[in-house]
């Protein structure tokens, strides 16, 4: 896979005059006017020049993190070249949820071995609050910092407070002329705290207010640059984009240091795409696959044995079932593990924050984990039930279930603009409408036939009967129950015309959207706009 590169803006040491770092705790006063400025932090620089007399043993340590790191060569590759020795901007690494961020900065500090105590890590999952972000990252950096002071000094409860803080604790590391890397991963989170928006901006803007050039910023996020840089005002950072895994990526990740890899490459063979339908994480993905492949080994008598042609079909029969239910049931994901495999230097300590991931975005990360297909399916049926007017739904569906484009653009251009606009106005005033069980039935069977039939790879060509469709079907009902008493959905009483109950969606449009994104389902085509 081709990714983009970030071309490599200066560093500090190629810098020469750029703006003066000198603060009033900064070294620079003893410094001999005429050193160079690279001389600031001579360790990176050493240990570059270091690394490269070890010779083959540096380029076995490379091949050793790019091996770690499947379908992220060209992160990880830009991730050295940006880090070490210290750029002269922040770095931003931004992508979706679990595409190697964290697993890459990790494995990449490993490899770069800033001395300990020089990586100051916050998890802002793991982070309740601000106060508990400035705690964690002083206490990290007051407790290598030669400075008794500042390992005395009590938490700021301000953001106004944890500048002259932070930078008071910096100073004594940063006297030692080594880089010290802090970094903000999941910085996103920030924003749902109160006050959230003005505390990143500050963050953002650290590089600006600490003016300590030995101090590199990383922040980790899901956001892209522009998002954060447009609200600080501040240059644009050095930024490394991680894209989605591809399947094929997916497959060499997992795949990885497998005990019998022609017989899991067979079983990834089968069972990987239909997953990957619906879920791209590979931490998701890892804990669904894991119960399946001990079924597709059942009837193997010996676990070491490399599948011939007539096993694999074998093997394929007795998981084809098993398969069908899997896309329909619960995935759990037990613990993030990329960071246990980073042990050594100072990535254990951001191993055990990263691990108390919890948190704030509970909410989406609840529901891609424990929601199943079925119930994912139904929840965007009545949201679209309770969003659209009844009256549009044979224009947005056809007659074989699915969103007829011609028929919809030509029956909206026969509709009057006025009709329209009344109808729009009257849906904004009522909120979500209420629907019969009938329409809820109608449009979850739509739309579950024109999804990416997540079932379609599970049958094999011979086989395909429509019997997962049935099994999709068959547990509506008592989804539906689910959903209400979860309250996605509420259920009002009978009317007393219809005689039945009528529902009503609960959901906004951003968690819907990012339901729909679960299943890779195409929800906003079928949103009404006016
Ligand atoms: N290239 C890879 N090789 C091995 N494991 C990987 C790889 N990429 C991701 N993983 C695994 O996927 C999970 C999530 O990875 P990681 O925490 O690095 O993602 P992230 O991009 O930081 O996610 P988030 O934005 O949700 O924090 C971890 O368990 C990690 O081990």
């Amino acid at each position: 896979m081709s990714q983009p590169v970030t071309p490599r803006r200066t560093t500090r040491s190629s810098a020469g005059s750029a703006s003066d770092p000198a603060t009033p705790t900064s070294p620079s006063k003893s410094r001999p006017k005429s050193a160079p400025r690279r001389q600031l932090i001579p360790t990176a620089a050493a240990a570059a020049a270091a690394k490269e007399e070890e010779g083959e043993d540096e380029r076995s340590t490379i091949d050793v993190l790019l091996e770690e790191l499947p379908g992220r060569r060209a992160q990880a590759s830009e991730l050295l070249r940006l880090l070490a020795p210290a750029p002269a901007l922040p770095l931003l690494l931004f992508g979706g949820a679990s595409t190697g961020k964290t697993r890459a900065l990790l494995l990449a500090l490993r490899h770069i071995r800033p001395r300990p105590g020089r990586v100051a890590y916050a998890a802002l999952r793991s982070l309740p609050s601000p106060r508990a972000l400035f705690a964690s990252l002083l206490s990290q950096i007051s407790s290598t910092s030669s400075s008794s002071a500042s390992s005395r000094q009590r938490v700021p409860d301000k953001p106004s407070d944890f500048v002259p803080a932070l930078r008071d604790a910096l100073a004594g590391l940063c006297a030692q002329g080594e880089a010290v890397y802090m970094v903000f991963d999941n910085l996103e989170v920030i924003r749902s705290w109160d006050k959230g928006s003005q505390l990143l901006a500050l963050i953002l803007r650290l590089h600006d207010l600490l003016r300590l050039p030995q101090v590199v910023l990383v922040y980790v996020s899901s956001a892209t640059p522009d998002a954060y840089y447009s609200m600080t005002g501040s240059v644009e950072p050095n930024h490394i984009y991680f894209p989605d895994y591809t399947v094929d990526e997916v497959r060499d990740i997992l795949m990885q240091g497998h005990p019998n890899p022609k017989l899991y490459s067979s079983f990834l063979s089968v069972a990987l795409k239909p997953l990957f339908r619906v879920t791209r994480r590979v931490d998701e993905l890892g804990a669904a696959l894991e119960p399946l492949f001990r079924r597709y080994c059942e009837p193997l008598g010996d676990l070491k044995a490399v599948p011939d042609e007539s096993i694999r079909r074998r093997l394929f029969e007795h998981i084809q079932p098993h398969l069908a239910v899997a896309l329909n049931e619960t995935f759990s994901v037990p613990m993030r593990v990329s960071v246990d495999q980073c042990k050594g230097g100072n990535s254990d300590v951001k191993a055990n924050t990263k691990r108390q991931f919890g948190g704030r975005d509970n909410m989406s990360t609840e529901l891609e984990f424990h929601m199943s297909v079925s119930a994912k399916y139904l929840l965007l049926s009545a949201f679209l039930a309770s969003r659209n007017p009844a009256t549009l739904d044979a224009a947005l569906f056809d007659s074989t279930g699915g969103l007829d484009n011609h028929k919809r653009k030509r029956k909206s251009s026969q509709a009057s603009m006025n009709m329209k606009d009344t109808m729009a106005e009257e849906m904004l005033m009522k909120g979500p409408g209420t629907f019969p069980l009938e329409r809820l039935l109608a449009i979850f069977q739509c739309i579950t036939s024109v999804s990416e039939d997540a079932l379609s790879d599970v049958e094999s060509p011979d086989t395909m009967n429509g019997s997962g469709m049935t099994g999709l079907m068959s547990d509506v009902l008592l989804q539906l129950s689910t959903l209400c008493n979860s309250n996605f959905l509420s259920k009002s009483r009978s009317c007393p015309l219809e005689g039945s109950a009528r529902y009503r969606s609960n959901i906004d449009e951003d968690l819907a959207l990012k339901v729909a994104r679960s299943v890779s389902f195409p929800l906003s085509k079928y949103i009404y706009r006016r």
